[in-house]
């Protein structure tokens, strides 16, 4: 429930939480969330479908699809070696344009001009998922993560580069906010604590979970 004078009035701005590590609340407006939702919808649907990746015999309770390079926990493949054996999407221009204008937006000019992501990971989490404490260190180049966050809120909780404990900070990503983690804050431990059922806003054409994108620019071979 927002409130006039709540937390959230005075803490939903742009921030640094640090070096590198960029929150822009707000940063795509309700039409832009809505073809995201509706491109969102056709990814899950293949060539590769959505699936819960597998780390061993446990299976994560979210739900993922990839552009671009297919991705399960350890690492990309060129094809779903693990799922269909299927080539995924390609990542589509106007993803490459809106992962320049994320960099952008935090101030760095130089590295948005030529960030070109090569992987998108599209996540769905419904009201029971969430993500353990993790690095995303699965790409070899330091370029950026640009995360999207689109639906549900969620308790997002962001780390420190030296374990998955504390020093971290919980924030309330919401839809429509960036996150962008770069430079020193690259590889800090992140994860996703809870999804707050009914806090999305109407007109997305999501009724519930949360759904959010990683662009990445691996840096590996083509
Ligand atoms: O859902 C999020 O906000 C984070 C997702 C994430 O950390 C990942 O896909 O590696
Ligand atoms: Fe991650």
């Amino acid at each position: 429930m927002t409130q006039l004078f709540g937390d959230d009035a005075f803490e939903r701005v742009p921030r640094v939480l640090a070096p590198g590590a960029t929150w822009v609340p707000d940063w795509l407006d309700v039409e832009q969330q809505a073809w995201i939702v509706r491109r969102f919808a056709e990814w899950a649907d293949g060539p590769v479908p959505i699936r819960h990746p597998r780390v061993g015999a446990h299976e994560m309770s979210v739900r993922n699809v990839c552009l671009g390079r297919h991705w399960r926990p350890g690492g990309y493949s060129r094809v779903a070696d693990d799922v269909n054996g299927r080539a995924v999407l390609p990542v589509p221009d106007w993803l490459v344009r809106l992962g320049r204008r994320a960099i952008a937006a935090t101030g760095d000019a130089e590295t948005a001009a030529s960030y070109t992501p090569d992987a998108v990971l599209a996540n769905y989490y419904d009201l029971d998922a969430h993500m353990g404490m993790h690095q995303d260190r699965d790409e070899p180049s330091g370029a950026p993560v640009v995360s999207i966050s689109i639906g549900d809120s969620c308790t997002f909780r962001f780390g420190n580069t030296a374990g998955r404990g504390r020093p971290y900070e919980d924030i309330r990503l919401a839809s429509g906010d960036l996150f962008v983690f770069g430079g020193p804050a690259r590889l800090a431990f992140h994860g996703v604590v809870r999804i707050h059922p009914g806090t999305a806003p109407s007109g997305i054409g999501l009724a519930s979970g949360r759904i959010n994108l990683t662009l990445r620019s691996t840096g590996l071979a083509p």
